[in-house]
Protein backbone atom coordinates (compact mmCIF):
# COMPACT_ATOMS: atom_id res chain seq x y z
CA UNK A 1 0.00 0.00 0.00
CA UNK A 2 1.77 3.13 -0.82
CA UNK A 3 2.13 5.81 1.73
CA UNK A 4 0.92 9.28 1.88
CA UNK A 5 0.30 12.63 3.40
CA UNK A 6 -2.68 14.05 3.36
CA UNK A 7 -2.96 17.78 4.30
CA UNK A 8 -6.30 19.35 5.64
CA UNK A 9 -6.26 23.47 5.53
CA UNK A 10 -9.56 25.51 6.38
CA UNK A 11 -10.91 28.43 8.04
CA UNK A 12 -11.90 27.87 12.10
CA UNK A 13 -14.22 25.69 13.21
CA UNK A 14 -14.76 23.82 9.50
CA UNK A 15 -14.25 20.65 11.04
CA UNK A 16 -10.76 19.46 9.94
CA UNK A 17 -9.10 18.27 13.10
CA UNK A 18 -12.57 16.13 13.92
CA UNK A 19 -12.35 14.77 9.86
CA UNK A 20 -8.59 14.40 9.80
CA UNK A 21 -8.48 12.27 12.95
CA UNK A 22 -11.60 9.91 11.70
CA UNK A 23 -9.64 9.86 8.56
CA UNK A 24 -6.32 9.11 9.94
CA UNK A 25 -8.05 6.52 12.07
CA UNK A 26 -9.52 4.28 9.31
CA UNK A 27 -6.39 4.62 6.91
CA UNK A 28 -4.12 3.67 10.34
CA UNK A 29 -2.02 6.92 9.63
CA UNK A 30 -0.91 9.37 12.03
CA UNK A 31 -2.80 12.43 13.04
CA UNK A 32 -1.66 15.97 13.61
CA UNK A 33 -3.52 18.86 14.88
CA UNK A 34 -1.06 21.97 13.99
CA UNK A 35 -3.28 24.24 15.87
CA UNK A 36 -2.68 22.74 18.99
CA UNK A 37 0.86 23.60 18.48
CA UNK A 38 0.15 27.25 17.93
CA UNK A 39 -2.20 27.33 20.41
CA UNK A 40 0.54 25.90 23.08
CA UNK A 41 3.12 28.53 22.35
CA UNK A 42 0.55 30.62 22.64
CA UNK A 43 -0.53 29.34 25.91
CA UNK A 44 3.09 29.94 27.09
CA UNK A 45 3.73 33.57 25.75
CA UNK A 46 0.47 34.25 27.79
CA UNK A 47 2.57 33.00 30.66
CA UNK A 48 5.65 35.36 29.74
CA UNK A 49 4.40 37.96 27.41
CA UNK A 50 7.78 39.76 27.36
CA UNK A 51 9.97 37.34 26.98
CA UNK A 52 10.88 38.15 22.58
CA UNK A 53 9.25 35.23 20.89
CA UNK A 54 12.95 33.91 19.36
CA UNK A 55 13.76 33.50 23.20
CA UNK A 56 10.59 31.69 24.10
CA UNK A 57 10.43 29.36 21.13
CA UNK A 58 13.87 27.59 22.12
CA UNK A 59 13.07 27.80 25.56
CA UNK A 60 9.56 25.52 25.69
CA UNK A 61 9.48 22.06 25.48
CA UNK A 62 6.73 20.88 23.59
CA UNK A 63 5.56 17.27 23.41
CA UNK A 64 2.80 15.58 21.02
CA UNK A 65 1.66 12.33 21.85
CA UNK A 66 -0.89 10.06 19.46
CA UNK A 67 -2.61 8.44 21.82
CA UNK A 68 -6.19 7.76 20.44
CA UNK A 69 -6.35 11.25 19.26
CA UNK A 70 -3.78 14.13 19.92
CA UNK A 71 -2.11 14.64 23.22
CA UNK A 72 0.04 17.70 23.35
CA UNK A 73 2.28 18.73 26.50
CA UNK A 74 3.81 22.02 26.99
CA UNK A 75 7.08 21.94 29.66
CA UNK A 76 5.83 18.37 30.68
CA UNK A 77 2.10 19.94 31.41
CA UNK A 78 -0.79 18.22 29.32
CA UNK A 79 -2.88 20.99 28.27
CA UNK A 80 -4.63 19.38 25.41
CA UNK A 81 -7.52 21.31 27.21
CA UNK A 82 -6.36 23.99 28.27
CA UNK A 83 -5.12 25.50 25.52
CA UNK A 84 -9.00 25.53 24.33
CA UNK A 85 -9.89 28.28 26.43
CA UNK A 86 -11.02 31.71 25.23
CA UNK A 87 -7.49 33.36 26.32
CA UNK A 88 -5.47 31.16 23.83
CA UNK A 89 -8.52 31.98 21.24
CA UNK A 90 -8.25 35.21 21.59
CA UNK A 91 -4.64 35.83 21.40
CA UNK A 92 -3.59 32.33 19.07
CA UNK A 93 -3.78 34.15 15.79
CA UNK A 94 -0.88 37.42 16.87
CA UNK A 95 1.32 34.15 18.15
CA UNK A 96 0.88 32.24 15.19
CA UNK A 97 1.55 35.53 12.91
CA UNK A 98 5.29 35.59 14.78
CA UNK A 99 8.18 34.60 12.01
CA UNK A 100 10.37 33.07 14.61
CA UNK A 101 7.61 30.59 16.47
CA UNK A 102 6.32 29.54 12.63
CA UNK A 103 10.05 29.04 11.71
CA UNK A 104 10.00 26.92 14.72
CA UNK A 105 6.89 24.78 14.21
CA UNK A 106 6.48 24.69 10.24
CA UNK A 107 10.35 22.46 11.02
CA UNK A 108 8.52 20.09 14.03
CA UNK A 109 6.00 19.66 11.24
CA UNK A 110 8.30 18.67 8.27
CA UNK A 111 9.93 16.44 10.43
CA UNK A 112 6.90 14.44 11.51
CA UNK A 113 5.71 14.34 8.12
CA UNK A 114 9.00 12.97 6.71
CA UNK A 115 8.42 9.54 6.29
CA UNK A 116 4.85 10.06 5.00
CA UNK A 117 1.31 8.99 6.92
CA UNK A 118 0.37 11.23 8.02
CA UNK A 119 -3.05 13.66 8.20
CA UNK A 120 -1.92 16.92 9.34
CA UNK A 121 -4.39 19.89 9.61
CA UNK A 122 -4.32 23.73 10.04
CA UNK A 123 -3.35 26.76 7.62
CA UNK A 124 -0.38 26.71 5.80
CA UNK A 125 -0.19 22.65 5.83
CA UNK A 126 -0.59 22.14 2.01
CA UNK A 127 1.09 25.13 1.17
CA UNK A 128 4.09 25.63 3.35
CA UNK A 129 4.45 22.61 5.46
CA UNK A 130 4.12 19.42 2.99
CA UNK A 131 3.45 21.15 -0.60
CA UNK A 132 3.98 17.35 -1.69
CA UNK A 133 1.30 16.17 -0.08
CA UNK A 134 -0.19 13.53 -2.29
CA UNK A 135 -3.62 14.63 -1.65
CA UNK A 136 -4.90 17.91 -0.07
CA UNK A 137 -8.26 19.12 0.91
CA UNK A 138 -9.17 22.74 1.74
CA UNK A 139 -12.33 22.37 4.10
CA UNK A 140 -14.94 24.81 4.16
CA UNK A 141 -18.14 25.52 5.87
CA UNK A 142 -20.69 28.42 6.24
CA UNK A 143 -19.57 31.05 9.16
CA UNK A 144 -23.17 30.34 10.68
CA UNK A 145 -22.41 26.89 10.82
CA UNK A 146 -19.21 26.90 12.31
CA UNK A 147 -20.07 29.02 14.98
CA UNK A 148 -23.03 26.44 15.94
CA UNK A 149 -20.65 23.63 15.83
CA UNK A 150 -18.03 25.68 17.90
CA UNK A 151 -21.12 26.21 20.51
CA UNK A 152 -21.67 23.15 20.90
CA UNK A 153 -18.31 22.22 21.26
CA UNK A 154 -17.60 24.58 24.14
CA UNK A 155 -20.83 23.55 25.96
CA UNK A 156 -19.25 20.48 25.81
CA UNK A 157 -16.51 21.60 27.20
CA UNK A 158 -17.50 24.13 29.91
CA UNK A 159 -16.20 26.51 27.90
CA UNK A 160 -18.00 29.93 28.41
CA UNK A 161 -19.73 30.96 24.66
CA UNK A 162 -22.41 32.47 22.81
CA UNK A 163 -23.49 32.35 19.63
CA UNK A 164 -23.07 35.78 18.44
CA UNK A 165 -19.88 36.37 20.16
CA UNK A 166 -18.29 33.04 17.94
CA UNK A 167 -19.80 34.09 14.53
CA UNK A 168 -17.35 37.22 15.63
CA UNK A 169 -14.30 35.46 16.74
CA UNK A 170 -14.36 33.04 13.56
CA UNK A 171 -14.57 36.01 11.22
CA UNK A 172 -11.77 37.87 13.16
CA UNK A 173 -9.71 34.88 13.30
CA UNK A 174 -10.41 33.94 9.58
CA UNK A 175 -9.43 37.47 8.59
CA UNK A 176 -6.58 37.41 10.38
CA UNK A 177 -5.56 33.75 9.43
CA UNK A 178 -6.22 35.19 5.50
CA UNK A 179 -4.41 38.33 5.62
CA UNK A 180 -1.30 38.24 7.93
CA UNK A 181 1.80 38.13 5.98
CA UNK A 182 3.75 35.25 6.51
CA UNK A 183 2.23 31.90 5.45
CA UNK A 184 -1.61 33.29 5.06
CA UNK A 185 -4.57 30.90 5.11
CA UNK A 186 -4.95 30.50 1.37
CA UNK A 187 -6.59 27.12 -0.69
CA UNK A 188 -3.24 25.14 -2.36
CA UNK A 189 -3.28 25.53 -6.40
CA UNK A 190 -4.13 21.48 -6.14
CA UNK A 191 -6.05 21.14 -3.45
CA UNK A 192 -9.70 19.72 -3.52
CA UNK A 193 -12.18 22.14 -1.76
CA UNK A 194 -14.96 20.44 0.36
CA UNK A 195 -17.96 22.36 1.62
CA UNK A 196 -18.86 20.85 4.67
CA UNK A 197 -21.78 23.08 5.25
CA UNK A 198 -24.95 20.70 5.81
CA UNK A 199 -23.06 17.39 5.65
CA UNK A 200 -22.40 15.10 8.25
CA UNK A 201 -18.88 14.20 10.01
CA UNK A 202 -19.46 10.69 8.41
CA UNK A 203 -19.82 11.80 4.72
CA UNK A 204 -17.29 14.10 4.76
CA UNK A 205 -15.14 11.61 6.22
CA UNK A 206 -16.21 8.83 3.56
CA UNK A 207 -15.69 11.70 0.48
CA UNK A 208 -12.24 11.89 2.07
CA UNK A 209 -11.20 8.28 2.73
CA UNK A 210 -12.57 7.76 -1.04
CA UNK A 211 -10.01 10.28 -2.32
CA UNK A 212 -7.59 8.84 -0.46
CA UNK A 213 -7.93 5.06 -1.53
CA UNK A 214 -7.84 6.36 -5.28
CA UNK A 215 -3.95 7.60 -4.43
CA UNK A 216 -3.38 4.67 -1.78
CA UNK A 217 -4.24 1.65 -4.31
CA UNK A 218 -3.52 2.78 -7.78
N1 LIG B 1 -19.59 17.99 9.13
C1 LIG B 1 -19.85 18.31 10.40
N2 LIG B 1 -21.12 18.40 10.81
C2 LIG B 1 -21.42 18.75 12.08
N3 LIG B 1 -20.48 19.02 13.04
C3 LIG B 1 -19.19 18.94 12.66
C4 LIG B 1 -18.81 18.59 11.34
N4 LIG B 1 -17.45 18.59 11.31
C5 LIG B 1 -17.02 18.92 12.53
N5 LIG B 1 -18.06 19.12 13.35
C6 LIG B 1 -18.01 19.55 14.75
O1 LIG B 1 -17.62 20.91 14.71
C7 LIG B 1 -16.76 21.23 15.81
C8 LIG B 1 -15.50 21.88 15.27
O2 LIG B 1 -14.79 20.90 14.52
P1 LIG B 1 -13.18 20.89 14.51
O3 LIG B 1 -12.67 21.29 15.84
O4 LIG B 1 -12.78 19.60 13.92
O5 LIG B 1 -12.92 22.08 13.49
P2 LIG B 1 -11.51 22.68 13.06
O6 LIG B 1 -11.62 23.07 11.64
O7 LIG B 1 -10.40 21.76 13.44
O8 LIG B 1 -11.46 23.95 13.99
P3 LIG B 1 -10.17 24.80 14.42
O9 LIG B 1 -9.36 25.01 13.17
O10 LIG B 1 -10.77 26.07 14.96
O11 LIG B 1 -9.50 23.96 15.44
C9 LIG B 1 -16.50 19.92 16.54
O12 LIG B 1 -17.37 19.87 17.66
C10 LIG B 1 -16.92 18.86 15.56
O13 LIG B 1 -17.43 17.71 16.22
N1 LIG C 1 -0.97 25.32 10.59
C1 LIG C 1 -1.54 26.28 11.36
C2 LIG C 1 -2.49 25.94 12.35
C3 LIG C 1 -3.01 26.95 13.13
N2 LIG C 1 -2.57 28.22 12.94
C4 LIG C 1 -3.03 29.32 13.83
O1 LIG C 1 -3.49 28.76 15.05
C5 LIG C 1 -4.85 29.19 15.29
C6 LIG C 1 -5.58 28.09 16.03
O2 LIG C 1 -5.72 26.98 15.18
P1 LIG C 1 -6.99 26.00 15.39
O3 LIG C 1 -6.88 25.01 14.26
O4 LIG C 1 -6.84 25.40 16.74
O5 LIG C 1 -8.18 26.91 15.30
C7 LIG C 1 -5.40 29.53 13.92
O6 LIG C 1 -6.47 30.46 14.00
C8 LIG C 1 -4.17 30.13 13.24
O7 LIG C 1 -4.02 31.48 13.60
C9 LIG C 1 -1.66 28.55 11.96
O8 LIG C 1 -1.32 29.75 11.79
N3 LIG C 1 -1.16 27.57 11.19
Amino acid sequence: MKKINIAVDGPAAAGKSTIARLVASELGMVYVDTGAMYRAITLAHLAQPVLDFETLVQKINLKIVNDNGQKIYLNDEDVSERIRENDVTLNVSYVASQKAVREKLVGIQQELTAAKGVVMDGRDIGTQVIPDAELKVYMIASVTERAERRLKDNQQRGIEANFEDLVKDIERRDHLDMTREISPLVKANDAIEIDTTGMTIEAVKDKIIALAREIIDK
